[in-house]
């Protein structure tokens, strides 16, 4: 039995639909991360497993039993907030013992599993610290420690590195998998940064607008996008128009790919710009004419366009000529890196 199962969840706010039937299955100790644009339904997702909003239909089965009705306090979950949601009067040892007393365990109890707890986060020797004179990154670690204390059921992080700096966020990201994986925890992050989710997650759930629109693992999203709003949500990508004769062959403008599941007619095919590679001399490809070509250090990023559409490609600065704007360029691909894409809520 999976370990969080969300059944057709849903909620609306008055005449606004947040999250439209969200159906999700999350096994014990996966790491799985909620990812999306502002206002597609992650952090609502978040607060009805939380139980802080409630749920206008569905359910949310924790080894199989329904939580819609149980008040959140007595759903053993462990949650960190992006503001952190420290008690600024209470040093870092009361800050995380704080859920332990509120369930009535023993002092010498609170206190071994305090400092376990610091030791996990890395704040061993800052027991008596309090959370203004600390930086962000430290108090974001008090507050995890204070989810895992409890030894929760499930750990729920929304946005819990957004507000560090871009190298103490990496830093954390490290931290945190190494952490979650120590621990075993089944951990739902809620998170609108594309980095982030792929760096963390064991599976990705890419919502747009209430709903799901592909699960997976991190290496699948980014590079067999199901839709055109995946492939544009995790990266550049380019995205190029063909026509399929049904028959298992799609043609993208002067080449012909053999690509099953098309019905006949105009198709989309995604390909990210580091899969495009030169196509071999008097090999066939995709002819295009480079538009623009900008030198990024370890890469050139040059922009192309064809018949089958504008092109983005990578040519790693290994040394090589790189094509100049106006010349003509074959590009050739492994199928297998190609992606065809399902119709549907682009953008
Ligand atoms: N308390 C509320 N009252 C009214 N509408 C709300 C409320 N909370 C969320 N919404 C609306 O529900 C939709 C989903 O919001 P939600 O916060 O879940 O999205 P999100 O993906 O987490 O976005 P963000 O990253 O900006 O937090 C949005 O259209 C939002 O405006």
């Amino acid at each position: 039995m999976s370990h969080l199962v969300l059944n057709g969840l849903s909620k609306s706010y008055g005449g606004v639909t947040a999250v439209q039937s969200l159906d999700l299955a999350v096994e014990r100790g996966e790491f799985v991360s909620l990812l999306g644009p502002s206002g597609c339904g992650k952090t609502t997702t978040l607060q009805m497993i939380a139980g802080f909003v409630a749920v206008d239909r569905g359910n949310i089965l924790l080894d199989g039993n329904d939580l819609v009705s149980v008040a959140p306090n007595k759903r053993g979950l462990g949650i960190v907030f992006q503001s952190y949601a420290l008690f600024p009067h209470m040093t870092v040892a009361q800050n995380i013992a704080f859920g332990l007393e509120m369930r009535g365990i023993d002092k010498a109890e609170r206190e071994t599993r305090t400092l376990e707890a610091m030791a996990l986060v890395g704040l061993k020797g800052f027991a008596d610290r309090y959370p203004r004179r600390m930086s962000g990154g430290q108090q974001q670690r008090v507050a995890l420690a204070r989810a895992l204390v409890i030894k929760p059921a499930l750990l729920l992080l929304d946005e819990p590195l957004s507000n560090l700096d871009a190298k103490l966020r990496e830093e954390m990201q490290s931290e945190l998998r190494q952490i979650q994986r120590s621990i075993g925890t089944t951990t739902i992050l809620v998170t609108h940064d594309q980095h982030e989710a792929m760096a963390l997650s064991d599976r990705i759930v890419v919502m747009n607008h209430g709903r799901v629109e592909q699960v997976g693992a991190p290496d699948t999203v980014y590079g067999r996008p199901a839709s055109a709003f995946v492939a544009s949500f995790l990266g550049k990508t380019n995205v190029l128009r063909g026509t399929s004769d049904g028959h298992g062959k799609v043609s993208l403008g002067s080449l012909s790919l053999a690509m099953a599941g098309a019905a006949s007619g105009p198709v989309q095919i995604a390909i990210r710009p580091e899969r495009l590679a030169f196509a071999a001399v008097g090999a066939a490809g995709l002819d295009a004419r480079v538009l623009s070509r900008v030198f990024q250090g370890t890469h050139w990023l040059l922009t192309a366009e064809s018949a089958a559409g504008a092109l983005t490609l990578m040519r790693h600065n290994d040394g090589h000529p790189v094509p100049a704007e106006g010349e003509a360029i074959r590009l050739s691909f492994a199928p297998a890196d190609a992606s065809l894409l399902r119709e549907g809520a682009a953008g």
